[in-house]
């Protein structure tokens, strides 16, 4: 006889001990043969308290007939039910109450909105909330061990990216890694970045990022120190187009440096929500050029010009210096070497190309910013500044420059450093991610498809943990006369993301950060700039609030030459005008 056999399932956790079973299995079966499963299953989730709930049912069937077909049609219903049960009786985490159809659409703010998170999770006294945007699922997480639940012990479900209509289909440039879905094509990229630029690898090119520090941004400080801004981002922008390309770098406005900086600007630009309308409603993507209200389609095909200059132009010139013999070792030439003899060196060198392009738009406007925000931290504390000179000089003296061997001493500066990263996160929101499954956790129903924000800022400006979140204070992370381990360490936490899309050039990041600061404490002072009155310019800290990247917004200030100290002398040997 056909029948629907209910079974008991097997108990595998603890945290569900006191649920009557695990797992329902449904087995539709037609003489003795099971001919229809359906399989429900309490999810992975960890914390679910009420069974039926907690549900995740997955289904198998088999052999179809007009007769197993009404039955599989019912085990389909009574999984819809359960489903919807599901849903309706697990409530979403915490959020502003939605309206009918827009939902949260009018409460998401376009500025600002790590900060608003952090309010308004204070307001539902939760660091976990969720909000709803023209259909758009959204998860804001405001607390680290939150975000590590999540997006690190579950990353199987939370490592993909949204999608971006303007970037990806209007634009049509699905060559960046950091936005690629989760799935090979994304991990082939991510593994080719690593094997040229992972840790183990790091001081390969700490010698070159040292040469742009001297020559790039030390001896034109000493030159044009009003200029610091420029000088910094032509360092860093140097640096990433020398050790990916090996190309040589122009001291000052290098053009190529320059036209990646605006190119990268205005494409980040299009990955902004509030932006454009057609990242809010995606089928505005088919609608003709030609019509009125599709300006977007023309500033996407700039865009597209110039990121597949970006992607092509250097890596053609790399490859025509490596043909001539005179390639200095980069990531372009030791990924071309090494996958030479692969069966699909097409699409490996493909992916090379891509993977290089990626570094420069990840390298430049993050590192440039929280090399800014260290200058303000500076102004905002000279008693700082004065006690990191002085570590500094202790350590180096005054008849050489800072070299990487020098760091691991300068543990104050380390403090710094670690405050400069939790005062202004370089990203306040992180980099979204999205979840590839629905879950449960706490209790709450997260849906699948949603965009997950790990909230950087309200987790370094937690004033639980970092009283005074507002001030910059490295001597928050110092207790007797050493560096605290019972803080999150914004070096290591939330400030490069979490879990399998982690920011994989940390490490590059705070090797850089750590030497550049070093060699700016030991040659210059850092002051504000004098009114007319021979009186100091109160500097105000001000940072970009779109929560994309948080760069101080312009500011001035006054370097000069440490007195007692022949600057022009250290840096002799580095002063010129050749490229590096
Ligand atoms: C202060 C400097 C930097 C900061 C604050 C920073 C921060 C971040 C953050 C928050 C993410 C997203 C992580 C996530 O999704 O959870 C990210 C991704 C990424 N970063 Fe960085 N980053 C910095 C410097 C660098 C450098 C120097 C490189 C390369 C050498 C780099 C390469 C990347 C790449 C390739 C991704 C995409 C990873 C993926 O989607 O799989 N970053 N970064």
């Amino acid at each position: 006889m056909p029948g629907l056999l209910l079974q008991d399932g097997q108990h595998d956790s603890q945290a569900f001990s006191h649920s009557p079973f695990k797992s329902l299995r449904v087995t539709y079966r037609r003489q003795s043969v099971p001919t229809a499963i359906v399989h429900f299953s309490v999810n992975s989730g960890h914390v679910v308290s009420n069974f039926p709930h907690s549900l995740s049912i997955t289904t198998t069937m088999s052999l179809i007939s007009v007769r197993d077909g009404l039955v599989i049609s019912l085990c389909v219903l009574v999984h819809f039910i359960y489903r919807n049960r599901r849903r309706r009786l697990l409530p979403f985490p915490p959020g502003p109450s939605p309206w009918p159809i827009v939902k949260n659409t009018f409460t998401i703010p376009l500025i600002n909105a790590h900060g608003y998170y952090k309010e308004l999770g204070a307001k539902f006294g939760s660091k976990l909330l969720y909000l709803e945007a023209l259909g758009q699922p959204m998860l804001i997480i405001n607390d680290i061990r939150i975000a590590q639940d999540l997006l690190e012990k579950r990353s199987a479900l939370y490592s993909s990216r949204p999608a971006i209509p303007m970037l990806n289909d209007v634009v049509g440039v699905r060559a960046y890694f950091s936005v690629m879905p989760y799935g090979d094509y994304w991990r082939a990229h991510r593994r080719m970045f690593q094997q040229h630029f992972a840790e183990k690898y790091l001081v390969r090119n700490q010698e070159r990022a040292m040469e742009f520090i001297r020559k790039g941004l030390l001896a034109n400080l000493l030159e044009s120190p009003e200029n610091f801004d420029e000088h910094i981002r032509n360092c860093i922008g140097g640096i990433a187009v020398s050790v990916t390309y090996g190309l040589p770098v122009q001291r000052k406005r290098d053009p190529f440096v320059h036209f990646s900086e605006t190119t990268f600007a205005v494409s980040s630009a299009t990955a902004a929500p509030g932006k454009f309308l057609v990242n809010i409603v995606p089928s505005l993507k088919h609608v003709p050029e030609w019509m009125p209200g599709a300006g977007f389609k023309q500033v996407a095909k700039e865009v597209r010009a110039n990121l597949l200059k970006l992607i092509e132009e250097p890596f053609e010139a790399s490859v025509k210096m490596m043909e001539k013999g005179t390639a200095p070792m980069c990531f372009i030439t030791d990924m071309l070497e090494r996958h030479r003899h692969s069966p699909d060196y097409e699409t490996q060198s493909i992916y090379i190309k891509q993977t290089a392009a990626m570094v420069f738009a990840a390298v430049s406007e993050t590192t440039v910013t929280a090399l800014n925000t260290f200058i303000l931290g500076m102004l905002q504390r000279p008693d700082v500044l004065k006690k990191a000179q002085k570590e500094v000089d202790d350590i180096v003296g005054t008849n050489r420059l800072p070299e990487f061997s020098d760091i691991p001493h300068l543990e104050y500066l380390s403090a710094v450093i670690k405050e400069t990263l939790r005062w202004n996160p370089v990203a306040p929101m992180g980099v979204p991610h999205h979840t590839s499954e629905e879950d449960v956790y706490m209790g709450y129903y997260i849906p699948k498809g949603c965009t997950v924000f790990a909230n950087a800022y309200a987790m370094l400006h937690d004033d639980e943990i970092f009283p005074e979140p507002q001030e910059f204070k490295p001597e928050r992370f110092i207790k007797d006369d050493c560096l605290r381990e019972d803080l999150p360490d914004p070096e290591y936490v939330a400030t490069f993301g979490f879990g399998r899309r982690v920011c994989p050039g940390a490490h590059i990041a705070r090797s850089t950060l750590h030497i550049a600061a070093a060699s700016l404490l030991h040659l210059f002072d850092i002051a504000p700039e004098l009114d007319g009155d021979g009186k100091p310019i109160k500097v105000v800290p001000q940072f970009n609030q779109t929560s994309t990247v948080s760069w101080p917004l312009p500011f001035r200030c006054k370097m000069t030459p440490r007195a007692g100290r022949d600057v022009k002398d250290l840096l002799e040997g580095y002063i010129g005008s050749d490229p590096i």
